[in-house]
Order: C-alpha cells, then structure tokens, then sequence
C-alpha cells in the first residue's frame, strides 16, 4: 500500500523560534485511520498544518499524496489541496458567507456547478444535523455547531485526505458519536484516509486504528 504522508528527519520550526518537530519519521498509508497524540503545545496542530503545506519544511523530506513539500510552488499546492479537507482547530468558516456557501467552499474552488454544489452542500450538512442552520451565518452559530459545519466542509469534495484537529473537542457525546460515525464511513465507502490530531482516543471505536505519539519533538508509534 502507498504511504499518503511520508516524512524522513523531519523538522518543523517557527521562524526564530525553538524546533518543535526534531527528526520526525512517520508514514500513513492510503486508506487507514491515525490518532496524533501529545501534551498540549507538544507539536500536534504544527504538525498537521504541515501536511496541508501551511507549516513550511526547515529540513528533511515531507510527501503528501505523492507531492514533495519540500519546494512546492502556489500552483501545485492549490492542486494538493483540492486533495486534502482540514478541520483547523479554530474551524476557519468565512463569517461573511452562510453556512450552505462555507460547505460549498472547496466545491466552488473546483469549478463544480452551482446545482452540485447545493446538492452536496445539503448531503454534507444533513449528515451533521445542521440542514436547519443552513442560511445561517457562523457567528450566529454554537461552536459545536460550527464544528460540524467545518467537518461538512472539509469532507464536501471527497478528499483522499481528511485532517483533523481535535474534531470533537467542542461536541457533547451524541454529536460526537455523529462525528466519529462520519469518519469511519467516509474512510470505510470513499476510501478516505483519516488523520486525527487529538487529546483523547476514544473508547468505543469499532476499527483498528494507528497511534503516534509526539513527545519532546518526536514522533513515535505506540502499539
Ligand atoms: N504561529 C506560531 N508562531 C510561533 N510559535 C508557535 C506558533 N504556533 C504555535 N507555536 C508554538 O509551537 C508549539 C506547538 O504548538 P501546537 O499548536 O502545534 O501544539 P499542540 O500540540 O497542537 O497543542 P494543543 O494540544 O494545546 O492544541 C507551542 O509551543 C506553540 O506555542
């Protein structure tokens, strides 16, 4: 199976400021599911932003989905990431735009047309309960609420790639269990790959999963 992140020696840094990734190996092949775990400030949202190329290399090599981070012009990294949907952990919904616009987001970036788009956009935003929100705007939304319309959003173009930054912190267990639902079906009948950065692995999921832990820089897999 084909790795859809590989890194080798990577280092992730601020600029003037400490290392936060030192050396850091990892592959994720196609298809399966990763927790990313670490105490807070460890590295994990750097990390992840580094996957979708917001987090430029400092050294080593960095591949996803068979594109070199390394040097990547503007041009090949919009390419990338009409590959990739991300849930940051601040969800980044444009406030100005309704809540059915925010889904529609990386479908109008493709070119798909308007009617797609809507369609999609009420598929996506049916899944997350939020079909009765969607002519709101986000400020006018719960931050559960907007969580689930980041977690439409970043699944509305049927990435090969799904990034997610603690996608249930703000969510109370029902909406959660909605949520973890979601990403097991979309890698389960879309063959999505899932990344998921978070504090708590939880219990009850029925899927074999990987584990990577990042302490003191490193990323190391716990078995
Ligand atoms: N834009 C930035 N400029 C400089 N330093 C930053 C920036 N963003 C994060 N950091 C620092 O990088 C380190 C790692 O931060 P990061 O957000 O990746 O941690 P985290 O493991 O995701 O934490 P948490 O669990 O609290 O979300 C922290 O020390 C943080 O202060």
């Amino acid at each position: 199976m084909q790795s859809i992140i590989k890194a080798r020696n990577l280092i992730l840094a601020y600029e003037n400021e400490d290392v936060i990734i030192k050396n850091g190996n990892l592959d994720v092949k196609t298809n399966e599911f990763v927790f990313i775990t670490g105490k807070s400030g460890s590295g994990k949202s750097t990390l992840l932003k580094s996957f979708y190329g917001e987090i430029p290399v400092r050294a080593g090599e960095l591949n996803v989905c068979l594109t070199s981070l390394n040097k990547i012009s503007q041009n090949e990294l919009d390419k990338l990431r009409q590959r990739i949907g991300i849930i940051f952990q601040n969800y980044r919904l444009i406030n100005e735009w309704s809540v059915e616009k925010n889904v529609m987001l990386p479908l109008i970036i493709k070119g798909i047309s308007r009617s797609n788009c809507e369609k999609q956009a009420a598929k996506l935003l049916k899944h997350v309960n939020m079909s009765h929100k969607a002519d709101k705007f986000p400020l006018e939304l719960s931050g559960g609420e907007q969580q689930r319309v980041a977690m439409a959003r970043a699944l509305a173009h049927n990435p090969n790639l799904l990034l997610c930054d603690e996608p249930t912190g703000n969510l109370d267990e029902y909406s959660s269990d909605i949520i973890w639902s979601l990403l097991m079906s979309a890698r389960e009948y879309l063959g999505t790959t899932i990344v998921v950065v978070t504090h708590h692995i939880p219990m009850n999921l029925r899927i074999s999963y990987r584990h990577f832990a990042i302490e003191n820089g490193a990323i190391n897999e716990i078995n």
